[in-house]
């Protein structure tokens, strides 16, 4: 039977605290279990990526099955350090990664099905014999020239606006506290809901393009949730080759207030005003500078250039 050694890469800020304060009990289970550990605590924003290289050079490898103790890379932490990680293994898919959700939307656990509960995650992680591959988001930012991959969405429009007002409000942090996530995002929504305004785009979906005048939400998705727990496509997977993408045009405000219900109660999509597209290439153009946005960090405001394909990594889960 293969041993495994846990390297755990903790976000001792992410969901408020939340993460580091699970470690104990983590910690606990884990000499329960009698599996080897070692932890990795970030002391400032970004160190995330510092520990990762180290780990890289000195102990992570791709999968093995025969290797009698594989190390095994743990993240715990929200999906914003789960994003950085992703991102710094881009070239390394083969490694896989475990994951603990720590944060305050945890909308990759929710959307993957990882349980929000840190011992469940835990002891699905321990349970699990072999890694799975998911499908990722590999988006291509021609203004930028640069690659990013997406676990979650990549937005430009609305939910951006929302992001960047939410990353930027005082009001996170204390709602963070009382996991209230989903409620910051839709109360910084609902401002932002007057201010956006529509801009036109070009979107491509393998190969065939569809013109929109007056957009004013448009989300490529991995699986269902963005902004703490909303399904804004029910239906998208990341078990699948296809990525989704949604696109809102901007109409009356109460009919935007109508549509709110419908997506708290995932029947959005039989809406006229929402239109569904899945495909494995996405191509999105428009002059109109608008917000970004990308697993919750913020893109630059630029007019918008964007390919998408799909990418994968092991995950072990
Ligand atoms: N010790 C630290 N202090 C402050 N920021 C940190 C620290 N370690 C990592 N970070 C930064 O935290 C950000 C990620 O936070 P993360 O998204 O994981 O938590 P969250 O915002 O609480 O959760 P969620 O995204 O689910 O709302 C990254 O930008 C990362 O660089």
């Amino acid at each position: 039977m293969q041993l495994f050694e846990w390297h755990l890469l903790v976000n001792q800020n992410a969901g408020a605290g939340k993460a580091r304060k699970i470690m104990p009990e983590i910690i606990k289970k884990l000499k329960e279990y009698k599996i080897k550990y070692k932890c990795y605590y970030t002391e400032h924003a970004g160190h995330e990526k510092r520990i990762v290289t180290q780990l890289l050079n000195q102990t992570l490898v791709p999968y093995d099955k025969e290797l009698p103790v594989f190390p095994l890379l743990v993240v715990v932490g929200g999906d914003g350090t789960l994003h950085g990680v992703v991102n710094m293994l881009k070239k390394f898919p083969e490694i896989p990664i475990g994951y603990i959700p720590g944060g305050s939307g945890n909308d990759f656990a929710r959307g993957v099905g990882i349980p929000n509960n840190p011992i469940e995650a835990m002891d699905k992680i321990v349970q699990t014999k072999k890694p799975r591959s998911l499908y990722l988001i590999n988006s291509f930012l021609n203004r930028t020239k640069k690659e990013i991959i997406g676990l979650n969405n990549l937005g430009v429009g609305l939910d951006a606006a929302v992001v960047r007002a939410t990353n930027a409000s005082k009001m996170k942090s204390s709602l963070n506290s009382v996991n209230m996530g989903a409620f910051s995002y839709l109360s910084n929504a609902f401002g932002i809901l007057r201010k956006q305004k529509g801009f036109p785009i070009d979107i491509t979906v393998n190969g065939r393009t569809h013109h929109f005048n007056n957009a004013y939400l448009c989300t490529v998705t991995n699986h269902p949730y963005f902004g703490g727990g909303l399904a804004l496509d029910p239906t998208a997977t990341a078990e699948n080759e296809e990525l989704n993408l949604i696109v809102i045009e901007k109409i009356a405000l109460y009919k935007i207030m109508a549509l709110i219900p419908k997506l708290l109660k995932k029947t959005h999509l039989a809406s006229p005003h929402v239109r569904q597209f899945k495909g494995q290439e996405i191509k999105l153009r428009s002059t109109s500078r608008e917000f970004g946005q990308i697993d919750g960090e913020e893109l630059r405001k630029d007019p918008i250039d964007i390919d998408f394909s799909l990418t994968s990594h092991l995950f072990w889960f």
